[in-house]
């Protein structure tokens, strides 16, 4: 087991290991009463072992919610909402989260709101909840304009990530997953991308101890990233800050809008992770062997990095949408190099073109 801290004002663990069940308790703290259990509806059975913990200790009020990314509406914040009204929930009540990281995402964001902030448990489900979404304390829901553009920075009491879970987790899923990992290995930890280059992807499954060094990797990448930066503003010097683990999202997020979210997000993060590689290779500012990298990389793990030629319109208009755009300004994380990340403000019509024809198919 390996717990990594993660520190600011509002510190807490993240414990990584596995059968860690009856460690939840402890994490929601001595005062807590009752407790929210919103869980990934169709994780019902999987969630048994960590429903009786809670149900041992605390009065506690399970919410189904819907699957995915159909979780992550006003509406169901909304019915979350009610729930808590109508069982009287206070401040000194908890939410525990259990599923991927749109059930991380609304859960949190509904602890987020919930008289203004009441504690938050995640106990993520799938890989890509564990490396990223559960850690940091972004917390949200989508509109129609596009994802996550409605949320808060409500940071965790804790994150129980329990490999034994991943056992039942999809193929497909885990491997949208590592989509995060390897964005953190291009970003901020190269050692990511040795392990992957060196491993049969095949064998990384739950019980696999490269996969088990992947997930440590990328949430301490993230964990320091958030500490120094937890709000997004920027770094010192013109360092990006936190923005650097949006790298490849402002086309990721324009895809998944088009696509309806029947696209993975992991797999969209591939797309764009490539497209802003290109970007950056096209603008002068990483070299050819760090491009073509990031496509081997991607691939190597099973993702897609190709993308619809006739879409390039539609998503530049999603892509303005983006929170790192400042007015009409798109602005796009890219690397000048490997784990040298910054950020290219304005890039041309011509620009984005270029890089598109060479992620288009
Ligand atoms: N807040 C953040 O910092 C952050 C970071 C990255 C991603 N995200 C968000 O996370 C979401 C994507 O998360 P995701 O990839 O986990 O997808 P997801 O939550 O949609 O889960 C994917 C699917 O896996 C199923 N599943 C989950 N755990 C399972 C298990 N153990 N066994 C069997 N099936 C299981 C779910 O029911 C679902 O059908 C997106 O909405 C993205 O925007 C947020
Ligand atoms: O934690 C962050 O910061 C990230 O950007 C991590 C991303 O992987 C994640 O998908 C996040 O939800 C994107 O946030 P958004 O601010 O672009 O909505
Ligand atoms: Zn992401």
């Amino acid at each position: 087991m390996t717990t990594i801290h993660v520190g600011g004002a509002s510190p807490y663990d993240v414990v990584i290991g596995r059968d860690l069940a009856d460690r939840l308790p402890g994490m929601l703290g001595e005062k807590v009463e009752r407790v929210a259990f919103l869980y990934a509806g169709t994780l019902g059975a999987l969630a048994e072992p960590v429903l009786d913990r809670l149900v041992d200790r605390f009065e506690v009020l399970a919410l189904g919610l819907p699957d995915g990314e159909a979780a992550k509406t006003a509406a169901v914040a909304n019915d979350c909402w009610e729930a808590l009204g109508e069982k009287g929930f206070t401040r000194s009540d908890a939410v525990v989260t259990f599923g991927g990281g749109a059930t991380t995402d609304l859960g949190g964001f509904v602890a987020a709101s919930w008289l203004r902030g009441v504690r938050v448990v995640h106990v993520p489900t799938t890989l890509l909840a564990m490396v990223d979404a559960a850690v940091g304390g972004k917390t949200g829901v989508n509109t129609g304009a596009g994802k996550n553009l409605v949320g808060a920075f409500h940071e965790p009491a804790g994150v129980l990530c329990d490999l034994t879970l991943l056992r039942t987790l999809p193929r497909e899923e885990l491997v949208a997953g590592l989509g995060e990992v390897v964005k953190c290995g291009f970003i901020a930890d190269p050692r990511i991308l040795e392990l992957v280059e060196a491993t049969d992807p095949a064998t990384l499954d739950a019980d696999s101890p490269v996969l088990e060094e992947l997930v440590e990797r990328a949430i301490r990448v993230k964990a320091e990233v958030v500490v120094a930066d937890l709000k997004e503003t920027g770094g010192a010097d013109g360092h990006p800050g936190r923005e650097m683990l949006n790298y490849g999202h402002t086309l990721a997020h324009a895809i998944e809008k088009r696509e309806a979210y029947a696209i993975r997000h992991g797999e969209a993060v591939a797309i764009g992770c490539v497209y802003a590689a290109e970007l950056a290779r096209l603008a002068g500012r990483l070299d050819d062997a760090t491009a073509a990298r990031h496509r081997s990389a991607f691939e190597r793990v099973g993702l897609p990095t190709t993308y619809d030629k006739a879409g390039f319109d539609d998503l530049v208009g999603s892509m303005r949408v983006d929170k790192k755009a400042r007015g009409s300004q798109l602005r796009f994380l890219v690397l000048d190099g490997l784990a040298r990340p910054s950020i290219l403000a304005g890039p041309s019509d011509e620009l984005l073109r270029a890089a598109f024809e060479a992620v288009s198919r």
